[in-house]
């Protein structure tokens, strides 16, 4: 096999420096942020182009890249011919709707006859299309929440995360019209031995997101409590049950869901358990 797979990241910006640390946990090397806008992984079959974000679906569809990471946003905005292969969970954020703060906020038909300003004409226009609203769009690159306090428009639709842009622009948000996460992005034509590839690289990304979701629990519990506590850690096929140098005692070793620890936690106690260890698990393969 000599294939190498071509994968189109953002250069810098919000995706990528989790993007980097995502390879990093898959154990793939390469260089980046040396001002290099290519970089051959030293250890997988993968080559890194480093791009503008808003460039990658183009770049994935055309085939000059396979595989690329970027904002859900950016994908449904940019409607090239690309397939979702993986949802990554990294730069959570919304595209809403904001307006300055004084203003009143009846509902959606307030924006009738409005200038909406964006970077997202095609998403808001989707969405105001399908809610029967008429407002102007106003395409910008960036920047766009200064729109209003310069007479540009009465309105935003931009990303938001922790709302701090907004409220230092005197804006605030009344209306979400998407939510988005980072993707991995793949060329629907690649052939067999780079379809390979993307599998084997898959596997990695779903082995480190398995880890981060679970976590890998120890706890010391009488021997008539094991049975219990076994049904509420069941691991991934069974718990380890060894015993203590302590007549009665046995220690458990299972695997729990992040979530499902904190749910469970109680009814572990009031089972009986002490000593209760929680350890990251740093990758899972089921
Ligand atoms: N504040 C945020 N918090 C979390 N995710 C965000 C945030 N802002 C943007 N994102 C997500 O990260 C993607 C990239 O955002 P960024 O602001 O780096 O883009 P950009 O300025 O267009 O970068 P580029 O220079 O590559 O064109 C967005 O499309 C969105 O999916
Ligand atoms: O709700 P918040 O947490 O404030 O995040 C939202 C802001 O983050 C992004 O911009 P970024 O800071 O990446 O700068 P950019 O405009 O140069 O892309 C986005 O365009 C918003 O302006
Ligand atoms: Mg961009």
């Amino acid at each position: 096999m000599n294939s190498v797979l071509r994968i189109a990241l953002q250069k810098s910006g919000r995706l990528s420096e989790d993007s980097y640390q995502l390879f990093k946990e898959c154990g793939i090397r390469f260089d980046y942020g040396t001002g290099k806008l290519k970089s051959i992984s030293s250890n997988f079959p993968a080559e890194f182009l480093f791009l503008r974000d808003d460039d990658i679906p183009g770049y994935v569809e055309d085939g000059v890249a396979d595989l690329g990471i970027v904002g859900e946003n950016v994908a449904v905005e940019t409607a090239r011919q690309v397939q979702t292969i993986h949802k990554l969970g990294f730069s959570k954020c919304r595209l809403s709707i904001a307006i300055p703060r004084g203003t009143d906020w009846a509902g959606l038909s307030d924006l009738e006859g409005k200038n909406i300003a964006t970077s997202y004409p095609n998403l808001l226009g989707s969405y105001l299309a399908e809610q029967g609203v008429q407002a102007t769009i106003h395409e910008i690159s960036g920047s766009v929440e200064i729109a209003p306090s310069i007479g540009l428009a009465e309105a935003v639709c931009d990303i938001v995360s922790s709302g701090s842009t907004l409220l230092s622009n005197g804006l605030k948000e009344v209306e979400t019209i998407f939510r988005s996460e980072a993707i991995l992005i793949a060329n629907p034509q690649m052939n067999n031995e780079r379809q390979a590839l993307t599998e084997q690289l898959l596997f990695r990304i779903k082995a480190v997101q398995a880890a981060k979701n679970n976590k890998y629990i120890v706890l010391n519990a009488p021997n008539d409590a094991i049975a219990q506590i076994a049904r509420l850690l069941p691991g991934m096929k069974a718990p380890t049950v060894m015993p203590l140098a302590t007549e009665g005692w046995s220690s458990v070793h299972s695997v729990i869901n992040e979530n499902a620890f904190w749910e469970n936690i109680e009814a572990i106690r009031a089972a009986g358990a002490e000593g209760i260890l929680v350890i990251p698990i740093e990758k899972m393969i089921n």
